[in-house]
């Protein structure tokens, strides 16, 4: 199988940073009201995650040039203050890779520069040439702090086209979400959960339980032809996708059951395995889409059988740098239901557009 060796690492490295984000979150859950309102846990994690990935891949595939595109860079912990949680980070980071690697000696324990060293290995700029692994070290951040769903997503780019992709998703239901209340769609139930998302370019997409050595399954997406029976994805976050048009939307499909709004590229996720059969994305005007919101989500549907486009119906072209250049929004649904989507989609922006043009 191609990248066989770069997708051991990669599944590697995220199940290791999902450790580390998951340890933080649980004693973000337990702390009191006052240092949950504090944002650092989610900083420590957010660096940490980006830290241990950085050096797991660097460490596994220590023979090939490293370029990461990453969300994080370490700025602000070089600012004056920061030094108590950059020793925070560091801790973090050193306990969990001894997690990996008991028998480590000591001595190789990281310092603090080493640290910021990590993280600053991603501030590769992406681009149509060459590999470049592309990094969210927490993608949905507001669900982490909210101890709802998170995702570490991590892609491999090759002369600009996604060949790998890998989902860590800690929090997620390892049964399918379809058809549970909402609330335990999003947050942690006693069910078990953390399942590991993974698709190369041409083989597929997996899905294993995190953390665990049962097999993984191939999974797909849903075969659901008529959108009446369809359900769809959006973010829990309103200020992150417009929830109006993606109901006008979905009204015009004729789809009945109501939105699954989870945070996270656990998203694409539940999507490969036909937890849901749509996703709309619709941000508000002005913002500019980030290739690590999506590179490994998008690898993670297509390989399994799913369509991921612009609301305009073209492919998402991850070869232009840190951001996606698309037009309005972002869809994804299976063959079938595609030109339905894409019909509803070009008719509930039209009409929203005459509406504020009147
Ligand atoms: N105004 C906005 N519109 C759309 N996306 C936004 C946004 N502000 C932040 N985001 C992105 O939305 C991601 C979360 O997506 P979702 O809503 O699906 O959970 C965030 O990732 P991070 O949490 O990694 O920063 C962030 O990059
Ligand atoms: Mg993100
Ligand atoms: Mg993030
Ligand atoms: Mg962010």
């Amino acid at each position: 199988m191609a990248y066989e060796k770069e997708l051991d690492a990669a599944k590697k490295a995220a199940s290791l940073a999902a450790r580390l984000c998951q340890k933080v979150q649980k004693a973000l859950l337990q702390s009191d009201v006052q240092s949950k309102s504090d944002k650092s846990p989610v900083t420590v994690a957010d660096y940490g995650s980006q830290a241990v990935v950085s050096l797991l891949l660097q460490r596994e595939l220590i023979s090939e040039p490293f370029s990461l595109v990453a969300e994080e860079d370490s700025a602000d912990l070089r600012k004056e203050g920061s030094q108590d949680i950059i020793e925070r980070i560091t801790k973090l980071v050193n306990d969990t890779l001894a997690t990996e690697d008991p028998l480590k000696p000591i001595d190789s324990t990281l310092s603090t520069d080493d640290i910021l060293r990590a993280i600053d290995c991603g501030t590769s700029e992406g681009g149509p040439n060459g590999r470049h692994w592309v990094l969210d070290p927490i993608d949905g951040t507001k669900g982490f702090l909210r101890g709802d769903q998170y995702a570490v997503a991590l892609g491999l780019l090759e002369e600009g086209k996604v060949v790998l992709g890998v989902l860590a998703c800690p929090n997620l239901p390892l049964a399918s979400i379809a058809g549970n209340d909402n609330k335990n769609k999003n947050s942690s139930s006693s069910e078990e959960k953390g399942c590991l998302f993974y698709a190369t370019i041409g083989s597929g997409t997996y899905m294993q339980p995190l953390d665990s050595r049962s097999e993984p399954v191939k999974v797909h997406v849903s075969s659901v032809e008529n959108p009446e029976d369809a359900s769809f994805f959006e973010s829990f976050e309103g200020a992150h996708s417009l929830h109006d048009l993606s109901s006008s939307i979905a009204n015009k499909l004729g789809v009945k059951a109501p939105p699954v709004r989870i945070d996270s590229q656990a998203k694409y996720g539940a999507l490969s395995r036909g937890d849901g059969a749509i996703y709309l994305r619709f941000p508000h005007k002005g913002y500019r889409e980030k290739i690590w919101d999506h590179v490994a989500g998008a690898i993670v549907v297509t390989e399994a059988g799913g369509i991921v486009t612009d609301a305009g119906g073209k492919a998402l072209d991850f070869s232009k740098g840190k951001y996606l250049d698309l037009d309005t929004g972002i869809i994804v649904a299976n063959e079938k239901i595609m030109p339905l989507l894409l019909k509803a989609v070009r008719d509930s922006i039209a009409e929203q557009e005459n509406a504020s043009s009147l």
